[in-house]
């Protein structure tokens, strides 16, 4: 292994980037020197996961099991593409769900707070943990912008007010979030490298129409990859390692952690469980409601009408649903009893499918396939 030695620490040499990281394993005795028992300094690590679970958990665990008083601890770790969304944030309004389902990209809510931000492999993350009292975002980007100043000169990159990092002054490459607790913070940041810039566009963009929210809503920019500027620059861990160094001091080389492994952070499953389920990415939306026009068009008798709906939505769950159908195109009745199956049920495709088919079954041909068609718009908005 690849030895580099500063400030009387080493780090071996890792390439984030290449898949080739070669460092020091998370052990015991490293977890030990986490917890504060006899190692109070500055500690880098990486995360070997690539699932956003995974790492969201691990930073959640870290936050809550590591004694920071007058200490900071810097993760570096990349995911699977995803789409992460921040605490307050409506994912219908944020991202187009049917899209991500279609290519398996996964949606994430993450506990700090902030706008909705898509990950790949070709983009890095890098959490800053500290103790409230050490808590400074702008100096924690500093050792982003050195990390790349030192890397490549010429690249002109800024942190801005609003904690983004632009490139030539219009370009984001870096969007951050963080999280305060009553003793201890983390201050989490992207940074775009090489991520797959056509898929960021398709996925950050609302599915569902008429939504109406107190949700924080994204600031969306003008994004650009680091390797659309500076071809060569691939080893990102090592830039970044030698700038946090440099910046706060460092007490141990860049260790590798394996947030999958439970006798080391004991109860982490749990948390991951806890980040993947329905009830946190969708349920933890704030009430919202859905006013749109819906339209009917019918393919086969080209006949066109539309339907006006009004949903209302409580832990992301149909609390109420008005449908008003145009020329009594459809039993008022039968709307109502669509309706009333519909309540209750989670604003989710799937389910809402399911729950309606017996419902479309008990009707026949014409009843039954503008019964269909109306359900499956319904759907349709859902993403
Ligand atoms: N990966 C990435 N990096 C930088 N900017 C991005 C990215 N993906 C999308 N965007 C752009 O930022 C806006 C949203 O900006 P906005 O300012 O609303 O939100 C953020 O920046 C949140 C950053 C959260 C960082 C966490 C760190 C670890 S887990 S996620 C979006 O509409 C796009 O235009």
């Amino acid at each position: 292994l690849l030895m580099h030695t500063f400030k009387g620490c080493a780090v071996q040499n890792s390439k984030i980037f290449s898949c080739s990281a070669k460092t020091t394993h998370f052990t015991n005795q490293t977890l030990q020197n986490v917890e504060g028992t006899g190692w109070s300094g500055n500690l880098i690590f990486q995360s070997k996961s690539t699932d956003i679970h995974q790492n969201l958990a691990l930073e959640d665990w870290i936050e809550t099991n590591v004694d920071l008083t007058n200490r900071r601890l810097f993760l570096l770790w990349r995911s699977h593409a995803a789409v992460v969304i921040g605490r307050h944030q409506n994912p219908w309004a944020e991202c187009d769900l049917g899209a991500m389902w279609r290519a398996g990209v996964p949606l994430a809510r993450r506990r700090s707070g902030g706008g909705t931000v898509y990950h790949d492999m070709g983009n890095l993350n890098l959490t800053f943990f500290s103790c409230r009292k050490l808590y400074d975002r702008q100096r924690n980007l500093k050792v982003v912008t050195e990390a790349l100043r030192r890397a490549r000169p010429e690249l002109d990159v800024r942190a801005t007010e609003r904690l983004d990092i632009v490139l030539n002054g219009k370009y984001k490459i870096s969007g951050s979030a963080s999280r305060l607790s009553r003793k201890a913070s983390y201050h989490h940041c992207t940074l775009l490298h090489s991520a797959d810039g056509s898929a960021l566009q398709s996925v950050l963009r609302p599915s569902t129409p008429g939504i109406h929210s107190n949700a924080t809503p994204s600031v969306v920019s003008s994004v650009t990859n680091l390797t659309d500027h500076a071809p060569s620059l691939t080893d990102m861990s090592t830039v970044h390692f030698y700038s946090f160094s440099t910046e706060f001091g460092l007490s141990s080389p860049l260790s590798l952690l394996d947030p999958s492994d439970e006798s080391l952070f004991p109860g982490i499953g749990c948390m991951a469980s806890e980040l993947r389920s329905w009830d946190w990415t969708f349920g933890k939306t704030p009430k919202f409601t859905i006013e749109t026009e819906l339209s009917l068009s019918d393919d086969l008798t080209l006949e066109h009408t539309t339907a006006q709906l009004h949903i209302e939505l409580k832990n992301g769950l149909i609390s109420s649903i008005v449908i008003t159908v145009q020329d009594q195109w459809l039993q008022q009745t039968l709307i109502n009893e669509l309706c009333d199956v519909l309540t209750g049920e989670r604003f989710c495709p799937h389910r809402v499918a399911a729950a309606v088919s017996t419902l479309i079954k008990s009707e026949q041909d014409e009843t039954q396939r503008r019964l269909h068609k109306l359900s499956n718009t319904v759907i349709s908005v859902m993403g």
